[in-house]
């Protein structure tokens, strides 16, 4: 590991690293509440200094260099998987697994290299751990829900090539037989796992970047879609989807419905009960109205305590049967209040989107109808 080609690709490496790590630390500064990311930052620094450890290899007694290089390597691809497992939403291994992970690293580490020295069988078992690691993290960012994020492949491909690429390396140290003092053999397999590393470590530094970019566009996209108290469409969204569901559903001649919905009495619920409660009923509500529609059936909260539904596909029997499905929902499950059951209760219009008429045209004989059950007594549906 001495060779002046081993000391430039480390040097190549180290420039690399510092690059990358400040890069993340930057990026998760500016955006903390990415999932993941301060762990994957702190997965490069710990790279960082492993590229460190290597430079300064020459300098220092072989026994402690060994010890702290294994630690830094095992440390930055656990964080690693850790970071891809915060990332993914799933709960991260616990810190009290990573200290028996290390210390049975560490006690290995030391037994191989005073107790009994083998460096070729310490460098397998510490690539194989590493190598184990990262095919976890690759196959935990590959088995994510998080569709619409193409940028996940970059990471996976990163992770799964130098996991297997460590692992290869390991079983050929375990297989070749060489001596433990074959120093030049041990160099040209670190050179080689340096190199891919190289590599790798960039593209999962962009992988990482792309991510959090990912993460930051759906946000984005979420708050400028959604309501922000019930997380359905907005208004200006729905609207959109409307639009085109509109288009989409003349030219192939199928029928449109709307339902116009408004709660009853809903200012009573916020003066008896606190806006609190009100906001609770706001959310009980769409939740047991999206729970009962069809997955291409799209609603929207387009005013304060008011929803608009439309439903392709659906003639207006139909609709007007599910709005009175709705209705008698609403009307038997009461909202869960601080101080017991909230009656609640809704008024809904019905109409079917005429051939060639335009959206507003059918917004507002929906309202028509949705008035005209507020004016009958509240609590029914009434057709357009
Ligand atoms: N808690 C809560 N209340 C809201 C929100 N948006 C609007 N409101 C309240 O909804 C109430 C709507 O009251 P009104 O328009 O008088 O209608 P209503 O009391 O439901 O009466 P009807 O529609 O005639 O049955 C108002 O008190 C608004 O403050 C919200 O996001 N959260």
């Amino acid at each position: 590991m001495n060779s002046p080609t081993f000391q430039i690709l480390m040097l190549l490496t180290v420039i690399l690293v510092v690059i990358m790590t400040v890069v993340l630390f930057a990026v998760q500064q500016a955006n903390r509440e990415i999932p993941g990311l301060r762990a994957w930052a702190y997965s490069y620094l710990c790279g960082l200094l492993l590229c460190v450890s290597f430079l300064l290899r020459p300098h220092v007694p072989e026994g402690p260099a060994v010890i702290v290089s294994q630690v830094l390597l095992f440390t930055s691809a656990w964080l690693n998987l850790v970071a891809t497992q915060i990332y993914t939403g799933r709960r991260p291994w616990t810190r009290t697994c990573f200290g028996w992970a290390l210390l049975i690293v560490l006690g290995l580490a030391s037994y191989l290299t005073w107790q009994q020295p083998e460096p070729r069988l310490r460098l397998a078992l510490i690539l194989g751990a590493g190598g184990t690691l990262m095919l976890l993290s690759a196959l935990a960012m590959l088995s994510a829900e998080i569709r619409r994020q193409p940028e996940r492949y970059l990471f996976t491909l990163a992770c799964g090539t130098h996991g297997l690429a460590l692992l290869a390396t390991s079983l050929s140290l375990l297989l070749i037989q060489t001596h433990p003092t074959d120093l030049e053999r041990l160099d040209f397999v670190a050179q080689f796992v340096l190199i891919e590393s190289i590599v790798v470590l960039v593209m999962r530094a962009f992988g990482v970047v792309m991510l959090a970019n990912a993460h930051i566009t759906a946000e984005l996209r979420h708050f400028a879609e959604r309501d922000p108290l019930t997380s359905i469409y907005n208004r200006r969204s729905f609207m959109t989807l409307l639009d085109k569901s509109v288009n989409l559903m003349q030219r192939m001649n199928s029928p449109l419905s709307l339902l116009g919905l408004d709660l009853d009495h809903f200012k009573r619920i916020n003066d008896t009960w606190g806006h609190g409660s009100g906001d609770q009923a706001l959310r009980h509500f769409v939740q047991l109205t999206t729970e009962h529609l069809r997955n291409e059936d799209v609603i929207g909260r387009v005013g304060g305590e008011e929803f608009v539904i439309f439903l392709p596909n659906t003639g207006l029997e139909a609709a007007a049967c599910v709005a009175e499905r709705l209705r008698a929902l609403i009307e038997s499950q009461p909202v869960a209040g601080p101080h017991g059951p909230i009656a609640l209760t809704v008024s809904i219009g019905v109409t079917l989107i005429a051939k060639g008429e335009t959206q507003e045209a059918a917004l507002q004989r929906v309202d028509e109808a949705m008035y005209r059950a507020k004016a009958k007594g509240r609590n029914r549906v009434e057709l357009a």
